[in-house]
This record gives structure tokens, sequence and C-alpha cells, in this order.
């Protein structure tokens, strides 16, 4: 172990897909890679590459960090010391899972670096846990489509494969929302119509990508929980939530806690310039600037990749191939 090096690369997520909310998700083409090793002088010590790492904790309160001795307290082993390089594609604090990536690829990374003692089960249990929801870590840890449901204790899924067609355009404002302030925005009562038309909304919209019925989307992925009331955070995302299906999307939603809004996309639709200029234009028209970025579902949960001994090559050398930017 003491000259193991394991590298990690786990997929983006978008949870809820409108009406599934703390249950849906969906792993996206947009990656966050860390490499963790025992530290070889004795200090923990961390290289984070990239643009949007301002501010993430390069000490022992660094998330990547306290995940990792987590594992090793339930494993029962002891490694105090840690190197950790990480980079991400991935921007923070948009609603596109960065803090779900960050988490499973810290349970992932500090298993195999001891062994794999844990088994994926275990990773999934703890990494509900940590999130408080299960659905961006489901996604990131098992990739595709996959329904979770966390009852406090325990976390139970189902993964479904993603129709090939299925293509998806984000459009990410440039301001940050955290996750904990949408949240907070959310009533703690809801009527009885709104609930109905939800479980609705969520049943249909999961037999729809399980059946391969993606003509159903656009009426399944309707929401009544969350959306309405997120929606005074976001200028413009009452407008793309009513208009995106009218302008080529088979659907709409708020990706995640927002702010980015996410379009699934026929893959041989012929209006995919149309509606992207339609979600930039709209946003602008609001005031808000928006990079758009077309993805792919991400059909696997994290590669893991582990070495023994020195790397020729730096860090970044080893995924700049990869890296979206
Ligand atoms: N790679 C990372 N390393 C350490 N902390 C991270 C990393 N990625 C995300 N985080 C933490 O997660 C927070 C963002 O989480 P959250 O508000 O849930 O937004 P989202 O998960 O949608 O990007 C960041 O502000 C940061 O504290
Ligand atoms: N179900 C959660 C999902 C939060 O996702 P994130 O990517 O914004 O962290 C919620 O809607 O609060």
């Amino acid at each position: 172990m003491m000259h193991r090096r394991v590298m990690v690369k786990v997929p983006a997520s978008t949870a809820n897909l409108g009406p599934g909310f703390d249950t849906l998700g969906m792993a996206l083409s947009l990656y966050t890679w860390i490499e963790m090793s025992v530290s070889s002088d004795g200090i923990t010590s961390f290289d984070l590459y990239g643009d949007g790492m301002e501010g993430i904790p390069t000490d022992k309160s660094n998330l990547i960090y306290t995940v990792a001795q987590q594992v090793f307290e339930a494993a029962g082993v002891q490694v105090p010391e840690l190197h950790v390089a990480m980079y991400s594609d991935i921007p923070l604090t948009r609603g596109l899972g960065s803090s779900a990536s960050a988490i499973v690829a810290a349970l992932v990374a500090a298993n195999a670096l001891i062994g794999s003692p844990l088994s994926e089960d275990k990773l999934f249990q703890m990494a509900s846990e940590l999130e408080g929801h299960p659905d961006n870590v489901s996604a990131s840890l098992f990739g595709g489509i996959v329904v979770a449901a966390w009852d406090g204790q325990r976390a139970e899924k189902v993964r479904i494969e993603p129709h090939a067609d299925l293509d998806v355009l984000v459009a990410i404002p440039s301001f940050q929302l955290a996750t904990e302030k949408a949240r907070n925005a959310l009533p703690t009562q809801i009527t009885m119509k709104d609930a109905v038309f939800n479980v609705a909304s969520s049943s249909l919209l999961v037999a729809a990508f399980a059946s391969g019925n993606l003509e159903l989307i656009r009426f399944a992925m309707r929401d009544r929980l969350h959306q309405p009331y997120r929606a005074a955070l976001i200028p413009g995302m009452a407008e793309i939530l009513e208009q995106a299906t009218g302008r080529g999307a088979l659907g709409v939603a708020l990706s995640g806690a927002g702010p980015t809004l996410l379009t699934l996309v026929d893959r041989n639709s012929p209006r995919k310039a149309e509606l992207e200029s339609f979600l930039i234009h709209t946003l602008k028209d609001h005031g808000i600037h928006a990079e758009t970025m077309w993805l792919k579902p991400c059909v696997h949960g994290p590669e893991i990749t582990v070495s023994e001994g020195q790397q020729a090559q730096s860090f970044m050398e080893r995924i700049k191939g990869e890296v979206r930017a």
C-alpha cells in the first residue's frame, strides 16, 4: 500500500429529472479525477488543478480527506497521511453534483488504496448518508439513470440503461447556488393534489425511461414539489420550463438544486441549434450569462486505475487527453 497510487475518474450527475425529487439521478459525461496515495513524507498534502477550485481547503478539513478517513475507519485500518491530486471539469455549486462526485471519488479511491475491503453496496450506503440524499451519489456510483430510495437507514436502487438517442443540453448560469440554500426555499408542507401529481409524473417518467418511450418524457418530466419554489432563485427558469419543449427539447428540468437548467434532446433532432439559442437568449434577457454544454448520459460509474511505484508523468499529463477544456 505504501507505494500504491489510485486514480479514479467519476461522472457528474443531474438529480431529480423534474418530478423525482431526491430519488432520480442520471450520470453525465463530465468528470472529476482524483489520485490518492499514502503520503511519502508523512505529511498530508493536496494538489488542486483547474479553475473553480478556489476556496477548496488544502488541509485535513478537505472533503476528500474526511471521506477517505471514514472508509479507513469502517475498514479498521489507519492511514492518517495522504497525498491527493484533484482536477474537475464539473462546475461547483451549479446543480451538477460536484459534491456527490467528490464523495464518490473519495470513497472509491480510499477503498481501492487499502485493497477494496468495503463492498460497493457499503460505499453506496455511506455515500447516501454523507450527501443526505441518494440521487446524485447513486448516479455517480453506478452510471446511467438510477432510481434510488433512502429511508435514513438504508438505500436501495435500480439502474436503467439510458436510451442511446438521448442527448443532454445544459445551460449553466455563471452564478453559484448552494444546494442548502435551494433546499431552504422549499415549503414544509404541500397539498395532496401536488403530491399525487408528482407521484404520477415520476412513476410515468421512470416507466418512459425503462421502456425507451422518449415521447412521454415531455408529459412526465413535470414537477410541483420543488421547481415552482426554486424558480424565484433563477431568473428565466420559469420561462425555460414552460417553453423548452416547444423549442425542440424532449423534456426540461432544473438540474438538481440548480441553477443549471437541463434539457433532454433526441440526438437526431434538427432543432438542436434553435434550442441552444433559446436557452442562452432567455437567460440573457433576464440578465443571466450562461454557458451551454452538450453532454451524453454516462453509462458507467467510476473508472479506477491502481498503480504501484513512481509515475513518469505528472497527474495532469496523465489525464490531459480526457479533460474537457
Ligand atoms: N472536488 C471537491 N473537493 C472538495 N470539495 C468539493 C469538491 N467538489 C465539491 N465540493 C464541495 O461541494 C460544494 C458544492 O456542493 P453543492 O452545493 O451540493 O453543489 P453541487 O453538488 O450541485 O455542485 C462545494 O462548495 C465544495 O464545498
Ligand atoms: N435532490 C437534491 C439534489 C441536489 O443536487 P445538486 O447537484 O444541486 O447538489 C435537491 O434537489 O436538493
